[in-house]
């Protein structure tokens, strides 16, 4: 982000501009429908140049459908959508050209090895060999699979093989990169891999878009976060306003007792675990046989609270 330059000034639930920051993905009023049923709908939202956006929501909030719509992959069913000024329907080819992305179910080509796969990824791309060459050269070694460049991919672990997925996007050097589920399986050392990796897109000012279950990721990594549910956008936020808006400073989480345990400004019941959202954490004895934790309140209860259900008093403020 340049110096002096506001990352986003939040002007409506549903509208993010930048300010002195070309915007490179617009949504407007976009939906899809199979049906009778509508997997998305009414979303509007603005993503600039060099931004980091997290998708979060439960499962079937329409978080895919979204991604293969702006990828060029779905056709949407009303609305429309803008990638670097592309509109994904009308200019799918060149919209191509300016992106890269990892679907959610994407597995490299099997028979290759991580080095034929990225490099003749990049070839397609474009790339001449040499350059081609060096930057699947680079590419594996960033994502630690230098060791491995030369085994045939079948023969890689699961988290392996995601990762010479990323390798190749992140190699591609594109404007707008797309990552769904990017880390799904991956272990922490992986995870923070594919993490750096998306911080040194969003340092070379590429536009990121990524759809995520891990809440502590897309706090981590977004400069946005969009909360889907049921194909609505819940809202968009970066994620510190998204947690300011959680009642309360801390969260008395009570296992297995019933009845209050905290006095609160919110509570949710989850199986037998009742999470308290209070101001400050009191003074708790722990009931027999009941397990008490108090924790800072995170994204992880904007969360839970605007996709769960809430039973008391909360108020949005
Ligand atoms: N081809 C299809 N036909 C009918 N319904 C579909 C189709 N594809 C997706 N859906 C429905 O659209 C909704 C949104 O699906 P989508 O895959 O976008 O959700 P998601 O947020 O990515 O979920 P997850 O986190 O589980 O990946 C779901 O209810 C899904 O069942």
């Amino acid at each position: 982000m340049a110096e002096g330059t506001c990352p986003y000034l939040l002007v409506s639930e549903k509208l993010i501009f930048q300010l002195g920051v070309a915007v490179v993905i617009v949504c407007e009023n976009l939906g899809r429908r199979y049906g009778d049923f509508w997997a998305l709908r009414g979303v509007t939202f603005e993503v600039g140049k060099g931004v980091v956006a997290g998708v979060l929501g439960p499962n079937g909030a329409g978080k895919t459908t979204l991604v293969r719509i702006l990828t060029t992959e779905l056709m949407p069913s009303e609305g429309r959508a803008l990638v670097a000024g592309l509109d994904v329907v009308k200019e799918a080819e060149k919209v191509r050209r300016v992106i890269a992305a990892v679907p959610q179910e994407a597995r490299p080509i099997d028979f290759l090895t991580p080095y034929e796969f990225v490099y003749s990824y990049l070839l397609l791309r474009g790339y001449p060999r040499r350059e081609a060459k060096r930057r699947a050269e680079d590419a594996l070694k960033t994502f630690g699979l230098w060791e491995v460049r030369g085994r045939e991919i079948d023969t890689l672990s699961g988290g392996m093989k995601r990762r010479v997925l990323v390798a190749s996007v992140f190699a591609a050097d594109v404007d707008v990169v797309f990552l769904d589920e990017p880390t799904t399986g991956l272990d922490v050392y992986s995870r923070r891999m594919v993490w750096n990796a998306v911080s040194e897109m969003k340092r070379r000012g590429v536009t990121v878009l990524l759809t995520t279950h891990y809440v502590e990721e897309a706090a981590a990594l977004s400069d946005v976060v969009v909360v889907i549910n049921r194909g609505r956008v819940v809202d968009i936020a970066p994620p510190g306003a998204l947690v300011e808006k959680v009642p309360g400073r801390y969260v008395v989480e009570v296992y297995g007792t019933d009845g209050a345990v905290a006095e609160s400004r919110a509570r949710i019941k989850i199986g037998d675990r009742v999470l308290y959202y209070v101001d400050s954490p009191p003074p708790l004895a722990e009931p027999r046989g009941a397990k008490i934790v108090v924790r800072p309140k995170s994204l992880e209860d904007y969360i839970l609270i605007n996709v769960g259900e809430v039973e008391e008093d909360y108020e949005d403020d």
